[in-house]
């Protein structure tokens, strides 16, 4: 007997998107109206809908969609991963506590920071990966605690079901945030490990092709989904009906484009090990924190991070290499290289970054579904280039 579309795997679940079109459509059109007519102005307070900003069918198939893939009860699709934080944060009051990883991603780091001057919330930035300090941090005055994890672009990983339990130990009414980006629902379930909310950035992985900025808020709660419902549709962050329908036509294929990006990057993980360099990635044994990534995750994903030891080494690579673009962002099916330090984490203070010992000469990598052997020659070509330019000086 054919199993409830609840019970399908998730990568069946991915696939088949559910929707009702009167014309039988396969694929769920695209309502491209701000406005929904009323039948009466009686009817018009118990109507699906009155006004895009409030509710469109497009976004509410994705939201839906999402909630099957994800396995929750309540998805928001908003403009951007950002849009995502912020809307979380709008829902603090000032002096209200929170406690966060010190090398989450720039973005949101700058804007905890914006809400800390502008709303007289208290931040507290510690190292996440350091489960006594986190304990310790926790205590029944915080509000919000917001994890990454592998964190952009450190890869340092957090145990969460134990910072979970122990922030709603400490403080029930503690809501415990995840930012799910650089893993996916495919890969972890931030909500089973004990999360309030799980948020991501869909400008990444699971639209996968860089043509949409979009965000994706789940929860299971009632209160919260109320809450960030009511910001979203006051605000106006709701995504777009084009933008949802081309969510749901990513979306599709995630999990074939992460198998074979996830190839990838663990063969390029590799390959650069051998070449000598001190590689950050989960997919490595050697990474220190290998059996707990695995122990809350069924991937490594496909983001790694290497030193080179020398800044002038790690740009002349950069800028030698053809197939990876020099640009910021993950996720893509296309390949990524860059510098963090004077790209995606820019926005955070030099000084905060010196303090928190970022490595300046780390380079970031991206990998894609191209053709393995044409990344390595890429790299490879790149590295001889950079030696060759950089080696004297070295
Ligand atoms: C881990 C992480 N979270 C959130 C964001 C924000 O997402 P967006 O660019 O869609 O606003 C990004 C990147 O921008 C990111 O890398
Ligand atoms: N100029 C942008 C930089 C965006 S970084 C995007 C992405 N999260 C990444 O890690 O590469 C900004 O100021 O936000």
């Amino acid at each position: 007997m054919a199993n409830s579309s609840k019970d399908y795997r998730i990568n069946t679940r991915i696939v088949k998107v559910a929707h009702k079109d009167g014309n039988k459509a396969s694929i769920p059109p695209i309502y491209q109206s701000t406005t929904f007519k009323a039948d009466s102005i009686g009817s018009f307070s118990t109507q699906d809908y009155d006004y895009t900003r409030s509710g469109n069918p497009t976004r509410t198939v994705l939201q839906n969609h999402l909630a099957s893939v994800i396995n929750c009860k309540y998805v928001y699709a908003v403009n951007s991963g950002m849009a995502c934080l912020d809307v979380i944060l709008s829902n603090l009051k000032p002096n209200d506590e929170v406690v966060a990883g010190e090398d989450l991603y720039g973005g949101s780091d700058r804007l905890l920071h914006f809400v800390e001057r502008k709303h007289s919330i208290k931040i507290k930035h510690f190292d996440t990966t350091n489960l006594p300090l986190m304990k310790s941090a926790i205590t029944k005055k915080t509000n919000l605690v917001l994890l990454e994890s592998p964190t952009n672009p450190l890869i340092n990983v957090v145990d969460v079901k134990a910072i979970a339990a122990h922030a709603h130990a400490v403080n029930p009414e503690c809501i415990v945030v995840f930012d799910n980006t650089m893993m996916t629902p495919l890969l972890m379930s931030p909500l089973e490990l004990g999360c309030d909310i799980h948020y991501e950035s869909a400008t990444k992985y699971l639209n996968g092709h860089h043509d949409i900025m979009a965000g994706v808020l789940a929860t299971n709660r009632d209160d919260l989904a109320k809450s960030l419902f009511y910001v979203i549709n006051a605000t106006g962050s709701g995504l777009a009906p084009f933008d949802s329908w081309l969510l749901i036509r990513g979306l599709k294929t995630l999990s074939i484009r992460l198998e074979r990006e996830q190839q990838n990057c663990m063969t390029l993980a590799t390959f650069l090990q051998n070449k000598g360099f001190s590689v950050r990635y989960t997919g490595l044994k050697s990474h220190p924190q290998h059996d707990l990534h695995f122990s809350q995750c069924k991937g490594p994903g496909a983001v790694l991070s290497f030193e080179t030891g020398n800044i002038a080494l790690s740009e002349a690579i950069i800028k030698n290499c053809e197939i990876f673009s020099t640009t910021v962002s993950f996720g893509s099916v296309s390949s990524l290289i860059s510098l963090p330090l004077k790209m995606s984490h820019a926005s955070i203070d030099k000084k905060v970054l010196a303090e928190r010992n970022f490595p300046q000469d780390l380079i970031r990598l991206c990998v894609g579904i191209e053709d393995i052997q044409d990344l390595i020659d890429d790299l490879d070509h790149a590295i001889l280039l950079a030696k060759r330019e950089v080696g004297p000086k070295l």
